[in-house]
């Protein structure tokens, strides 16, 4: 049955082994093809995608800007700048991709603001790594140059970190509807969308986790199926440990169990486990799902993936 899909693209799905352009144009190749899968499926797709490495990548570029000619770019600008690179590669890889499959379908990137509230506690707490991974010695000496936070990253390495405030809403989300309903597959919300405050909509610093706003977005336009992709084909409890183990079908209560004990790490799998839980709790009728992008194709079958549901 055909279904509208909210699909959220993890870092593997972007960057594979260096951060070049012609290395993530070359992962969205291979992201495109699997996504293509869900396609030839029947079913409509409004992809979301990642932008930690990337946003952080840039950020240190505006380090060679000038105040005057070459002035130093805001990170809400920064964010705009990665939902234009990353949606253009994509864009382009999916258009290939369909021509491939006989599919005649458009696709376009949204850049997309998504509404924070000024007053929101993350900005007081900066948690939202981005950027290379560091070695402590790297980070401290950094930390020590700029004033900028850095912490460690379940257990990969350190990283900058930036304030993460909540999605409360998505200015974008009637349009990217429209755009659902005319057939067109939209690329939009990308690095968790531009954070915006107020009325006028005024871009604030911060990097909105793109899991939290897939999830919203999942909410407002009414989505049947949330899939998260990420490094992973299943979550699992006692992560790394000698007695780790998968989770396949899980009830939003077992999850919110397993949160209490802590088997889920802040800053990767916790913000994933919240998206899902929330979005099934506003949409009971409905599944979240996390795997690995290799595991697309799949699902569906028995024991494939993690799929939450109310
Ligand atoms: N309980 C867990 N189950 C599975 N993976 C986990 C768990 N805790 C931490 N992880 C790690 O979190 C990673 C996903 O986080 P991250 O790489 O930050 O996300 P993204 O794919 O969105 O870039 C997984 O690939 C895995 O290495
Ligand atoms: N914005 C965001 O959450 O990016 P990552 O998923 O790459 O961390």
């Amino acid at each position: 049955m055909s279904k509208k899909i909210v699909v959220a693209l993890g870092g593997n799905a972007i960057l594979s082994d260096n951060a070049s352009a012609k290395s993530q144009q070359d992962a969205l190749v291979k992201t495109a093809k699997q996504l293509v899968e869900l396609v030839k499926k029947g079913n409509q797709l409004i992809i979301s995608h990642g932008n930690g490495p990337q946003v952080g990548n840039l950020l240190l570029q505006q380090q060679a800007a000038d105040s005057e000619k070459n002035p130093a770019m805001p990170l809400d600008t920064c964010v705009a700048m990665t939902q234009g690179s990353i949606g253009y590669w994509l864009t382009n890889a999916m258009i290939q991709e369909l021509k491939v499959a006989g599919i005649d379908k458009e696709v376009v990137t949204v850049v997309t603001q998504v509404v924070v509230d000024e007053n929101d506690p993350a900005f007081a707490n900066p948690t939202k790594p981005i950027g290379p991974f560091l070695s402590e010695e790297e980070a401290k000496a950094q930390m020590n140059a700029t004033g900028a936070t850095f912490k460690e990253d379940a257990g990969r390495g350190w990283r900058k970190v930036v304030a993460s405030p909540k999605p409360e809403s998505i200015v974008e989300y009637k349009v990217i509807n429209r755009l659902v309903e005319e057939d067109v597959i939209t690329i939009s919300a990308g690095g968790g969308g531009i954070p915006v405050v107020g009325e006028e909509l005024r871009g604030v610093e911060a990097v909105i986790d793109k899991d939290y706003a897939s999830a919203k977005l999942a909410e407002l336009v009414h989505a049947d199926q949330l899939i998260i992709l990420t490094g992973v084909d299943n979550v699992a409890i006692n992560f790394g440990k000698e007695n780790q183990e998968s989770l396949t079908n899980v009830s939003v209560s077992q999850l919110e169990k397993y949160k209490a004990e802590g088997h889920f790490a802040p800053g990767s799998m916790l913000p994933k486990i919240e998206a899902a839980i929330d979005y099934v709790n506003n949409n009971p009728s409905s599944q979240a799902v996390i795997t690995s992008l290799e595991n697309l194709e799949f699902l569906g079958n028995e024991g494939v993936g993690t799929i939450i549901s109310k």
